[in-house]
């Protein structure tokens, strides 16, 4: 998977250096490029914002050095990639949509900052790429770089051979739309809390039991809008392994 990044701040991706992520643009499996966008501006000042028309609070992000990154960006290649522009006024990420965007062979990310990115560099973009903004959730953020970072570890991580064991990706939260179970390793005894003695047991068809409920009890207690239809609503004590 080839991923491009677009911003005014390109150190904000450092972290895509560290980890599995690293270890996946290393060996090959992602293949990350950071773009400054200020590299496409050409006045002194290398300037990228201006006042809004119409007026109001803050700067808006200037189209040109956009258009110009994009184009720049998606020259010489033949494919049409994603371009994800992170915002509140997004598609919500979740697991699913992880797992779609997983399966696409090229995401550029816009990180907007500002009050926002002129409006017809969505427009104008749309002739060179699936436009798409999401949204990490419903509160506000300085910029597009953080949420960035994010949806690139949920989309990179389910690139097969970025994680060493693939089995790792099942029973994780919202994988399968529950909540995971408790885990727990060595000591057996830590200040006075014990390993449940099913895990001690050695009986795998009663510990997989045991994770199944605690993974439909955690759901019901935390997240009861994950709970499938016929088990909503249902009294906790009701939610037992099906
Ligand atoms: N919420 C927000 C924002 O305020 C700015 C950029 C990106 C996001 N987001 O992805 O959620």
């Amino acid at each position: 998977m080839r991923v491009d990044v677009i911003s005014i701040f390109p150190e904000y991706l450092a972290p895509l250096d560290l980890s599995l992520i690293g270890k996946a643009r290393r060996s090959g499996l992602l293949d990350l490029h950071v773009h400054d966008l200020r590299t496409f501006t050409h006045d002194r000042h290398r300037t990228v914002d201006d006042t809004p028309y119409g007026g109001g609070a803050g700067m808006v992000m200037k189209p040109e050095p956009w258009g110009e990154a994009l184009d720049h960006v998606a020259d010489q290649e033949d494919s049409r990639p994603i371009l994800i522009v992170p915002g509140p006024g997004g598609a919500r990420l979740d697991q699913s949509l992880a797992r779609q965007l997983a399966a696409a062979d090229w995401l550029v990310f816009a990180c907007g900052r500002y009050e926002g990115i002129d409006e017809r560099v969505y427009d104008y973009a749309q002739s060179t790429y699936d436009v798409r903004v999401i949204s990490l959730g419903d509160y506000v953020l300085n910029g597009g770089e953080v949420a960035a970072l994010a949806i690139i570890e949920a989309v990179a991580r389910l690139v097969p051979g970025v994680i060493g064991n693939a089995a790792s990706l099942f029973e994780e939260s919202h994988e399968d739309g529950l909540l995971e179970y408790p885990i727990y390793t060595k000591p057996e005894q830590w200040q006075g809390f014990s390993v449940p003695d099913v895990l001690l047991s050695g009986d795998h068809g009663r510990i997989a039991q045991w994770r199944h409920q605690q993974r439909l009890d955690r759901t019901a207690a935390r997240r009861p809008d994950l709970l499938p239809p016929e088990l909503a609503g249902a009294p906790e004590d009701l939610v037992v392994g099906v």
